[in-house]
């Protein structure tokens, strides 16, 4: 009767039918929320300290609609209210971010919880089943084969590559002598330009140039990997799919695979000819990465590095690289050849990662490096002064014994890692319940583990002074005596990057190269950064610098 009278009523009474399915609708998410309350996965997950919750909703009102620079400034709260562990729903979604590095240590050091989170499947048009995203045995296999690539002997044939395109950067920054510029902009650049070079042996000619079009097509592919993090509506495939964003994409990843594939035929090609003409390339990439093949070579000096602990870290000083040009997808064309199970779609695979993982990554951390230096002009003297030592007057360019001396340049750098991480968190999906070890929690099998890098680095019972930049905490005093999952910038364990040497021998050229040529210059101070933390750490509002020439350039 009540029913009618509203129906007659006339305003609501259109609204009559759907007030069955509605009711029901809410009866049918009630009864999912006391069902769901009641499963271990959320029972457990309720157990961790997080902030309150609403219901259905879990914490999902904290991100939705907020700007990614927001998200990281709440991250930054929960982690300080939280310590070592903070659980948040979003929706039925638990989510786990871990800052101790017992509990860091048990996630990374594993061999089990290898599995990316949901959201690395962004990458996979891109990328394939390369080795970012690929897991099991697959990415077992894969790590095991291009390890050797990234064999130190071999890193050292490209220390000619980095110098080259380091000069290159300087003169192309000659134009902003006395302007305030966006420095990104140029570690971004020279960042594809080394890595087209090494990666594929591919050297960029000039515009117009496929190489040219290849490092376009690789800068905004980032940019809507970001774009798809940032903004909510993007994350859901089926709405993408709709956008110019997802038809932008398939064009640059046609020119991006289409070069691979293109350079990958060529070289195989070449390869085959040489080898029917009896030239087999020496040395082999076996006997570049063999135990005994410094042994074998006229004496020098081996020795172990200080500073950075790494398993890359017994260097040698002999030029082994210099005898032979390499790029990785030769040698991974030439392990193929060689009876490892790799066909032409997984090395296309593996060079594509190999291009995303070193580009955003360094262009970002070179980037950082360079404005804290404008900001701390003493720090800068004390590099500067390093540089001097080691190059006096002279023009000539950097060797890799050179990269080894600069010390300072190496804490520097570490430092600058430890405050801005390009890889700001690391996000796992676990498997199986895992019991954590700072305080008496488990993780229950199926949520979300973030690795909160960003927040593990400015803990102060770790670093006295978190937010201060200071290159002396790393001097080796100090690192022998911090736990090794306490500086991650690389990750760590089974599954940390492979290229991190590559990155810090790279890092090393490129700084002492624009130093020995520019004095960096900034008055703002970190207080000013406004960061940007998404899949790579970055400055919203751009990473703001001023040169100006040394008196003796190069
Ligand atoms: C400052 C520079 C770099 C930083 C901070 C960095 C950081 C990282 C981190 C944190 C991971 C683990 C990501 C995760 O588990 O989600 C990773 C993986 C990886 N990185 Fe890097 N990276 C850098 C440079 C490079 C370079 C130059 C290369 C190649 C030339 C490279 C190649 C890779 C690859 C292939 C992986 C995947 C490894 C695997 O899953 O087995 N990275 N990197």
């Amino acid at each position: 009767m009540a029913v009618q009278q509203i129906t007659e009523g006339g305003n609501v009474g259109y609204m009559f039918p759907l007030v069955l399915p509605l009711t029901t609708a809410l009866i049918g998410l009630i009864v999912f929320y006391y069902w769901q309350q009641n499963k271990r996965y959320v029972k457990l997950g309720n157990l961790m300290p997080g902030p309150p919750t609403l219901p259905l909703l879990g914490n999902a009102h904290y991100v939705i609609g907020k700007s990614h620079n927001e998200i990281l400034e709440l991250a930054v709260r929960l982690g300080r209210q939280y310590e070592n562990i903070a659980r948040v729903w979003i929706g039925p979604k638990l989510i786990v971010f871990l800052t101790s590095p017992v509990d860091i240590e048990i996630i990374l050091s594993s061999n089990v919880y290898i599995k990316k989170s949901d959201e690395y499947r962004f990458f996979k048009p891109w990328l394939g089943n390369g080795l970012l995203i690929s897991d099991g045995d697959h990415w077992r296999a894969h790590r095991k084969m291009i390890a050797p690539a990234f064999h130190q002997n071999v890193l050292k044939s490209f220390v000619g590559t980095f110098n080259s395109n380091s000069l290159n950067v300087v003169k192309r920054m000659e134009k902003e002598i006395g302007k305030v510029f966006d420095v990104h902009d140029y570690m971004s650049e020279t960042t594809v330009d080394i890595l087209l070079e090494t990666a594929m042996g591919h050297k960029r000619m000039g515009e117009n140039d496929d190489g040219f079009n290849y490092a376009m097509a690789v800068m905004k592919m980032c940019d809507i990997l970001h774009a798809r993090h940032l903004k909510a509506y993007l994350r859901f495939d089926s709405i993408f799919n709709l956008t110019n964003v997802k038809k932008q994409q398939e064009k640059l990843l046609g020119t991006i695979h289409g070069l691979t594939k293109r350079v990958i035929k060529e070289k195989k090609a070449l390869y085959e000819k040489n080898l029917s003409e009896g030239i087999v390339p020496t040395p082999s990439l076996s006997q570049i990465i063999a135990d005994d093949y410094v042994e074998k070579l006229p004496a020098k000096t081996t020795k172990k590095v200080e500073g950075l602990r790494d398993d890359l870290d017994e260097i040698d000083e002999n030029d082994v690289g210099e005898k032979r040009r390499l790029a990785f997808l030769d040698l991974m064309i030439e392990l193929a050849k060689n009876g490892a199970n790799l066909n032409d779609e997984e090395i296309k695979e593996e060079v594509d990662t190999i291009m995303f993982e070193g580009h955003d990554t360094t262009a970002a951390g070179s980037s950082f490096v360079l404005c804290l230096l404008g900001i701390h002009q003493n720090i800068q003297a004390r590099v500067y002064q390093e540089i001097k030592t080691v190059f006096g007057n002279s023009k000539r360019e950097c060797t890799f014994a050179d990269t080894l001396e600069m010390k300072y340049l190496e804490r520097v750098i570490l430092e600058s890692l430890r405050l801005y991480p390009p890889v700001p968190i690391i996000a796992r999906k676990i498997h199986e319940d895992v019991q954590l070890l700072s305080q008496n929690y488990v993780l229950p099998a199926g949520c979300t583990v973030v690795i909160g890098t960003f927040k593990v680095h400015r803990r102060e019972d770790i670093y006295p002074n978190p937010e201060e930049f200071n290159p002396d905490n790393f001097l080796p005093e100090r690192t022998q005596n911090r736990h090794y999952y306490s500086f991650i910038p690389f990750s760590a364990g089974p599954r940390s990057c492979v290229g991190r040497k590559y990155a810090m021998i790279k890092l090393k050229i490129l700084i002492s190269t624009i130093l020995r040529n520019y004095r960096v210059k900034s008055n703002l101070t970190e207080k000013d950064f406004k960061l940007q933390g998404d899949i790579i750490l970055k400055r919203s509002d751009g990473f703001r610098l001023e040169i100006e020439p040394r008196v003796a350039t190069i």
